[in-house]
């Protein structure tokens, strides 16, 4: 047993089984049992490799999935890194211990901290110490900071405030974490705020000039109004440039933009840092002046104005001169409201524009009764277009050779239902100024060709056209089409134009003086003698006629030098090869004396006052077919 104690314990378990009781040792079976045991054992360690094979490449599954999961983390984590620094917000997040765990580069950059300055694993406290020592933080923000990230630390709460840091505004925003800390975020407002403001100061200022504009204007006069309720006063003064839009129409608009600039500049140096000075449009200007004793105050400072802005401006080479004209209403006074006291100053300067310009006028309160009886008319006006109010009147000119009518002027009428028949010169210049001389102008033109339709051909309707049927584009249009419509021979109509129409803009209105010579039609120049430059202009264009006005016709037979003009007139006509018409005649000794003096046509009183189309063409028939002579004289 000893000996098979020191043998292997299968080995003498195999033995035993082979061993019979005799004790003799069956060696077949002992190699047989021996064999086996070899077997089972080459089979189980083939087993255990291929367990160990598959082991290992479990394990190697298992890395290389690993490996995969790191690389996808790692661009996962580039990808973050790179969103972070490439924000424009600078973030900093801090974990329940108060300790930065994640920081952008922009942080640094919106904290103005020297870049690299902060990182993660840092303190709030070291946090708040870097951008202290860059100075950043005064000690009332210090404390703010500290206050907030209590706050938020400790109530979970969210915070966000503006502070200004230098030239700088840094918008902060706190969030409290899930987790006990917090995510900052530092956003640099600077731009943002800049162009806000820009915007605002854009809302309230004018571009050309950089004044106040209408709106700011108009919170400045609330703010008069509050302090006039402590018994302070104040004026309101409306400018209006004169001439201006002569310079601009003939300077250009770049020398008009510079000149409002300069006349801008001669203003602010008229007032005191507390008033304020608006541009409403235009050549259009505004003062309030406040805190003053009124009215003197503002009478002093119209003065000024006056003085100051007329002076001559040196623009672009061009030596320019504008006058301006001003109105002053007085608050309270003279209006309780903004509107108010705008408006009665805008009146006050009506009126002083109407007073010869280059002067100032009070508000006074007849001025609005006046108005407002003004802006009825102009209401009425439109009204009276619409529901055909409007006749036309013909009055006969005559041949003074002859005594044959030539034709017939077209004169306007308003029968309003009220007041009865209208003169034209009671209405005519309120039509110009609010632009209804333009439809009113165009039914002159139709209306008068549809007459004259009726008429022998040898008979002629004169057509008086404003300066601002001139302005507006469409004149010839207009003509043309009545010429079509009523079958009506060009050289049949004849346009009056006054000095006034010449003053204009002269190419644009030789431009259409021509287009409409050209259809034929005849141009004459009406009221000659009575403007500045009448001799000027009949240089300029080839009129058909010359009407003399009728001031010199009235005193021809006085004494004075009516008579010398109205021969000067005749013979100017006849060396220049227009006609000349005497207008006014009321009496057969005028007519005697136009006559000698080689006038050539006449229309007055005296042959006929302004009539009904249905009267006219009864002279005509009355007189036969024509050539139709007047017996008087
Ligand atoms: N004292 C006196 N007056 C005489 C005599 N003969 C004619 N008249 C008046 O003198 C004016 C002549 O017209 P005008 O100089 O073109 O002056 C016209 C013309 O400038 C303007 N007007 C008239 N109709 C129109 C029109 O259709 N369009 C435009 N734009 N203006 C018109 O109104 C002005 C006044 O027209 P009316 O009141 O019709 O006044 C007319 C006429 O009635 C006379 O012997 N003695």
């Amino acid at each position: 047993m000893s000996e098979n104690g020191r043998m292997h314990r299968l080995y003498a378990a195999q033995l035993t089984k082979v061993t019979s009781a005799a004790g003799e040792v069956n060696l077949p079976d002992l190699a047989k049992v021996v064999s086996q045991s070899y077997e089972e054992a080459d089979r189980d360690r083939t087993r255990t490799q291929r367990a160990m094979r598959l082991m290992a490449e479990e394990v190697e599954e298992a890395n290389s999935k690993l490996r995969k999961t790191i690389a996808a983390l790692q661009v996962q984590n580039d990808r973050f890194s790179a969103a972070l620094d490439n924000m424009s917000l600078g973030i900093a997040m801090y974990d329940a211990d108060e300790r930065l765990v994640v920081a952008n580069q922009r942080l640094c950059d919106v904290l103005c901290v020297p870049p690299g300055s902060l990182s993660v694993g840092m303190s709030y406290r070291d946090v708040v110490a870097v951008c202290t020592e860059a100075q950043h933080f005064g000690d009332a923000l210090t404390k703010e900071i500290y206050d907030v990230r209590r706050r938020v630390f400790k109530t979970g709460s969210a915070y966000h405030f503006e502070e200004p840091r230098g030239n700088h505004i840094v918008a902060v925003t706190t969030r409290a974490l899930n987790d006990g800390g917090c995510i900052l975020t530092f956003e640099d407002m600077t731009e943002r705020r800049k162009a806000e403001a820009q915007v605002e100061h854009m809302a309230q200022h004018d571009a050309l000039t950089n004044l106040a504009n209408r709106s700011r204007l108009r919170t400045r006069l609330e703010e008069s109004f509050t302090r006039a309720n402590r018994g302070e006063s104040f004026a309101v003064l409306c400018l209006d440039l004169d001439r201006f839009k002569a310079v601009n129409d003939t300077l250009g608009h770049a020398v008009g933009d510079e000149l409002l600039r300069a006349v801008t500049a001669r203003i602010c140096s008229c007032i005191r840092a507390i008033d304020t000075a608006a541009r409403l449009g235009g050549d259009e200007f505004a003062i309030v002046q406040v805190g003053v004793e009124q009215p003197q105050e503002a009478t002093a400072l119209a003065r000024r104005l006056i003085e100051e802005v007329s002076k001559a401006y040196e623009i672009q080479g061009h030596t320019v001169a504008v006058g301006v004209s001003i109105g002053i209403a007085i608050g309270v006074q003279d209006g309780a409201l903004p509107e108010t006291l705008l408006k009665n100053a805008d009146l006050a300067l009506y009126r002083a524009k109407a007073e010869g310009r280059g002067t100032w006028r009070f508000f006074e309160t007849e001025m609005d009764a006046r108005m407002q009886a003004r802006r009825r008319l102009e209401l009425d006006l439109r009204r009276a277009l619409v529901e055909r109010e409007f006749d036309l009147f013909y009055q006969p000119l005559v041949q003074i050779g002859t005594r044959e009518i030539t034709g017939f002027e077209a004169l306007l009428r308003w029968r309003h239902p009220e007041r009865g028949m209208v003169p034209p010169n009671e209405f005519i210049p309120l039509a110009e100024e609010t632009g209804v001389i333009v439809p009113l102008g165009a039914w002159v033109i139709e209306r008068a060709c549809e007459e004259a339709a009726k008429w022998p051909e040898h008979i002629s309707v004169a057509v008086n056209v404003s300066a601002v049927q001139f302005r507006t584009p469409g004149l010839v249009d207009v003509v043309t089409a009545a010429l079509a419509r009523w079958g009506l021979a060009g050289a049949r109509l004849e346009i009056e134009i006054t000095e006034s129409i010449m003053l204009q803009d002269n190419v644009t209105t030789l431009g259409i003086l021509r287009r409409l010579q050209r259809l034929g039609v005849r141009i004459s120049m009406d009221d000659f003698g009575t403007g500045y430059s009448s001799l000027s202009y009949l240089r300029s264009f080839p009129f058909d006629k010359i009407k003399i006005d009728q001031s010199f016709i009235r005193d021809l037979t006085s004494q004075g030098g009516a008579q010398a003009i109205v021969s000067a007139i005749s013979g100017l006509g006849r060396s220049l090869g227009m006609r000349t018409t005497a207008e006014g005649v009321e009496t057969a000794e005028q007519l005697t004396q136009l006559r000698a003096e080689g006038c050539t046509e006449a229309q007055g009183y005296l042959f006929g006052r302004p009539m009904t189309g249905k009267e006219a063409l009864e002279l005509l028939s009355v007189q036969g077919p024509g050539p139709h002579s007047f017996a008087c004289a």
